[in-house]
């Protein structure tokens, strides 16, 4: 988003793209001359609204809900040369994601996406259809499996503990809480995509961080796609491509070690309940008889999607969840006392207690509809012309579908605002696709098929972090002046690192 935040250069810019201009103007002649268009605000012409995506010191999402608030919860925007329309309620939601399911199942074409996703051949990129049905049924029915996922446990426990060491070591200084998550649940996530011994470990989390903000969609350069002068300016291409090279070397050398190691090795039942993702897919390919052959590039191409879904996503979740907390001392002592009574018994907190953990589990709910990782889910592309609520949206329309704004909707959430976990304990309204009131990780045919392999990331470190530690803000600093301020990224995380003091608790 960063690039909209300079009108003034992709105005001058936009003037000087003459040729672009003239093909940009031809296609919004065509959009506009539909007068059953979701209303939206005035645009102006060659840039839409951009302009309006432009306020300081407020991120996408929130601008979006406030110009939702004056023109409606089905909106139409014009983006530079793309239609879009912005879906901020849950009834919207219910019409698009599943009432019109199909037709809005498509995604839009992003070039740097497409780019590094070898051609989207990767789940979440996937144009709708058979190539995507198929390699979402190898995500859920062979890799993100109960049992596999279960299978990851003695990964997270370690992984985990040796926060708790690296905390225990810090106790009574002040530690960057923000780094150690992030880099915990990359850890977490590699391990158990590449097992322990492969190389390239770090240095793979950090391509794919980059990557995935390269491909927000939200850069200057992809509202105008058709113009080569702006791809070539902006210099997208160029550093994509160079990422691209590296994460691609970086996945083939893991490949390559894995296949070596899958021949030489006789793996019975039990190693194979263990076995990390990149041996699985091997496996999947080395059995053949598929209706796609699954080749080494979608094998890449599934693995990014893994770490660029799964990574930031849940370690920013738990950094939302210890802020609110901290924030409130109450809730925190509520969830300490609560895990602490659970596991003291055992001395040590595992998956099986966190079961019982009833409260935390409702805090991360009200983590996630206040804190959505992807405030605005993964865009969608209507595949066909649709009606929806009396209004017509062309075939290509771009769909942005704003979570956080149905999450903080004051029609159906009362105190929206406010973090208070308690609202989810006397219903049963989830995150699992039906309410749609509550759509953190989306709803409908492509939503997130990663829940699973998620929710340890999330629960664990945050059970093991509120067992073993009472946590203050350094410097003396008042709870309630802890800074909440959202950064729109890769995932929508604090704007500021989250900065604690831990102190060993000597009751458990
Ligand atoms: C807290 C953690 C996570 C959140 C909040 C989250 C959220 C989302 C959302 C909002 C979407 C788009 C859904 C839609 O279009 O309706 C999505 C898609 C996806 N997520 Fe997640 N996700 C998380 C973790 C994960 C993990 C751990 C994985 C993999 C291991 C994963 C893999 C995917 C994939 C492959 C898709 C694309 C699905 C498709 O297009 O068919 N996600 N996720």
């Amino acid at each position: 988003m960063d690039s909209l935040l300079f009108p003034s250069i992709f105005i001058l810019l936009a003037s000087f793209l003459l040729p672009a201009v003239v093909k940009i103007i031809g296609k919004m002649k065509t959009i506009d001359s539909n007068t059953k268009l979701p209303p939206g605000p005035w645009k102006l012409p060659i840039i839409g609204n951009l302009h309006q995506l432009v306020k300081f010191g407020s991120q996408p999402h929130q601008i979006l809900r406030d110009l939702a608030n004056q023109h409606g919860p089905l909106m139409h925007l014009q983006l530079g040369e793309l239609s879009n329309v912005v879906v901020s309620s849950a009834e919207m939601a219910k019409d698009v994601l599943i009432t019109n399911g199909v037709v809005f199942a498509g995604r839009p074409y992003v070039a740097a996406i497409d780019a590094v996703t070898y051609g989207s051949r990767d789940i979440s990129m996937a144009p709708y259809g058979n190539y995507w049905r198929h390699v979402r049924k190898i995500c859920t029915v062979e890799l993100l499996t109960a049992k596999r996922v279960q299978s990851f446990e003695s990964i997270r426990q370690e992984e985990v503990s040796a926060l708790v060491k690296y905390m225990s070591s810090n106790q009574g200084s002040p530690v960057n809480l923000s780094q150690q998550i992030f880099s915990l649940t990359y850890r977490i996530t590699s391990k158990a995509a590449f097992g322990n011994t492969s190389k390239g470990h770090e240095s793979y989390s950090d391509v794919v961080d980059k990557l995935a903000k390269l491909g927000s969609g939200f850069r200057l350069a992809d509202m105008y796609p058709s113009s080569r002068v702006l791809q070539h300016i902006s210099g997208l291409k160029q550093e994509v491509r160079a990422l691209f090279q590296k994460s691609d070397e970086i996945l083939q050398g893991i490949i390559n070690e894995h296949r070596t190691t899958l021949e030489t090795a006789k793996t019975g039942e039990e190693e194979e309940a263990k076995e990390d993702l990149v041996t699985a897919l091997l496996k999947i390919q080395q059995q053949g008889g598929l209706e796609f052959p699954l080749t080494d590039q979608e094998i890449k191409a599934i693995i990014l999607d893994i770490f660029a879904g799964g990574g930031e996503s849940s370690s920013t979740t738990v950094e939302w969840a210890m802020s609110e907390m901290v924030r409130n001392p109450r809730l925190l002592k509520r969830a300490q006392n609560e895990v602490r009574q659970i596991c003291r018994e055992k001395g040590y907190v595992d998956e099986a207690s966190i079961k019982e953990l009833k409260y935390l589990a409702l805090v991360i709910k009200e983590t996630l509809r206040l804190h959505p990782p992807f405030p605005l889910l993964l865009p969608r592309e209507s595949r066909e012309d649709c009606e929806v609520n009396g209004y017509r949206i062309p075939s290509k329309t771009k769909v942005i579908i704003n979570a956080w704004a149905v999450g903080r909707d004051p029609k159906f959430w009362s105190e929206a605002e406010t973090f208070h976990p308690e609202r989810f304990s006397n219903n049963s309204i989830d995150f699992k696709g039906t309410d749609l009131n509550f759509i953190p990780f989306g709803a409908g045919r492509r939503m997130c098929p990663g829940i699973s392999f998620a929710l340890p990331n999330v629960e664990l470190p945050l059970a093991k972090l509120l067992f073993h530690f009472d946590w203050k803000l350094p410097n003396e600093m008042k709870n309630e002046n802890l800074d909440m301020t959202e950064d729109f990224g890769v995932t929508m995380s604090r704007k500021n690192n989250l900065i604690l003091v831990p102190t060993e608790c000597t009751l458990v």
